[in-house]
């Protein structure tokens, strides 16, 4: 049984309505999308992370960060990438998007974001793929704003230089942004700097300038994580519109479990540079395959009952380079036998998979990954 915080609000019953209004609402973008989804076009993945390694420091002793992870965010769909602090889930997203720090580097695999590849991409494509196919959010909004400039001509110039004109000619543009957002009085607030907003609202700020050039697929690295319960909660709803109710695409990193259940449709799960399982939102939280999607479940927060409760996974996530050979969650695992020792296998079950010797109950098909030809 799912608790209440992981439930998924029914909102069948106002669908048709929704439907007509976002219609109305579509631009030619939007309507491309919905017609896609629909099965009326061509259906490109919004990003198709494909056996991507990532390694950092000394070519000739590196420090794998990242290895083999594939993953797809499909059109108009909503995926959230979770795991413990140091499991790899930002450096995928910054190493895929061309972002990663200095020495920091890709060393196999493909990234395709609209079918657009980015491995060995040159700097030109890249910038035009970020901030116009794929919109960014960060945990600190101040991160992507900058100090010294209003916001409204900040999200302005997010604006020219996909579009290019001046200025002043994207006000109007500027003006609708702030209010899809939420933001009070957007006409007033586009003249305010960063430092003049609260935090929820120079989140709100980052997302509009996220969402300046329309993307196909927003990638959101905690957005919410660093405000207050009542903020997240509103951000959260424009994240939910921003990507459900605008059929938009987005990859989101979060320890939230809630936050996944509120706006996901899939979910990966990452652990020591590798993703163990992948599925549904609902059938991954409901019957979790591998025993580390257990323990992430069993230790969330249980606010509903009045109290923080932190279940029972002992002991931390292994370090880059100190992961140890087949499974890396076997130390920790209240299932491992000594068949941990290898390389797990992967198996399907209900739309997912996950790499384990001990999976869940539910049906399995074993295909390991020799098998495979390392899939
Ligand atoms: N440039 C680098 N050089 C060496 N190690 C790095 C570098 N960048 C990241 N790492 C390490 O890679 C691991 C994964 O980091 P990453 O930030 O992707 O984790 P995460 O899952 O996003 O964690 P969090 O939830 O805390 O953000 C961490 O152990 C981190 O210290």
């Amino acid at each position: 049984m799912v608790d209440r915080r992981l439930a998924r609000p029914d909102d069948r019953r106002h669908g048709d309505l929704r439907e007509r209004a976002r219609q109305r609402a579509a631009g030619p973008l939007e309507r491309r999308r919905r017609r896609d989804r629909q099965g009326g076009g061509p259906v490109t993945a919004a990003l198709e992370i494909d056996d991507l390694w990532v390694e950092a420091g000394d070519p000739d002793d590196p420090l794998v960060l990242v290895r083999g992870v594939s993953l797809t965010v499909a059109a108009a769909s909503v995926v959230g990438l979770v795991g413990e602090s140091g499991s790899g889930k930002t450096v995928t997203c910054m190493a895929s998007l061309g972002l990663a720090g200095r020495g920091v580097r890709i060393t196999g695999g493909s990234v395709r974001a609209q079918g657009i590849e980015l491995v060995g991409a040159d700097e030109r494509t890249l910038m035009r793929v970020r901030g116009g196919v794929v919109g960014t959010v960060f945990q600190d909004p101040l991160s992507s704003l900058n100090p010294l400039q209003r916001i409204g001509d900040q999200i302005a110039e997010a604006v020219m230089l996909h579009h290019g004109g001046r200025r002043r000619s994207h006000h109007a543009r500027v003006v609708e942004l702030l209010a899809k957002v939420g933001v009070p009085a957007p006409e007033q607030r586009a003249r305010a700097y960063p430092h003049e907003l609260s935090g929820g609202l120079r989140q709100r700020v980052a997302i509009a300038m996220a969402l300046a050039n329309d993307p196909a697929l927003l990638v959101a690295d905690e957005p919410t994580t660093a405000l207050d319960v009542t903020v997240q909660a509103q951000v959260l709803d424009v994240i939910r519109s921003a990507t459900r109710d605008e059929a938009r695409s987005a990859l989101i990193v979060t320890h939230d479990l809630g936050l996944v259940a509120e706006v996901a449709d899939r979910v990966a799960v990452m652990y020591a540079g590798q993703i163990v399982e992948e599925g549904p939102v609902a059938s991954v939280f409901q019957d979790p395959q591998h025993p580390y999607t257990r323990g992430l479940l069993a230790s969330r927060p249980v606010l509903a009952a009045g109290r923080r409760r932190l279940g029972a996974m002992v002991g931390r996530p292994p370090l880059p380079g100190s992961w140890p050979a087949g499974c890396a969650f076997a130390p920790r695992c209240p299932v491992a036998t000594g068949a941990c020792g290898e390389a797990p296998p992967i198996r399907t079950s209900d739309q997912g998979w996950s790499r384990c010797w001990h999976p869940g109950s539910g049906e399995t098909t074993a295909t390991s990954r020799a098998e495979e030809g390392a899939a």
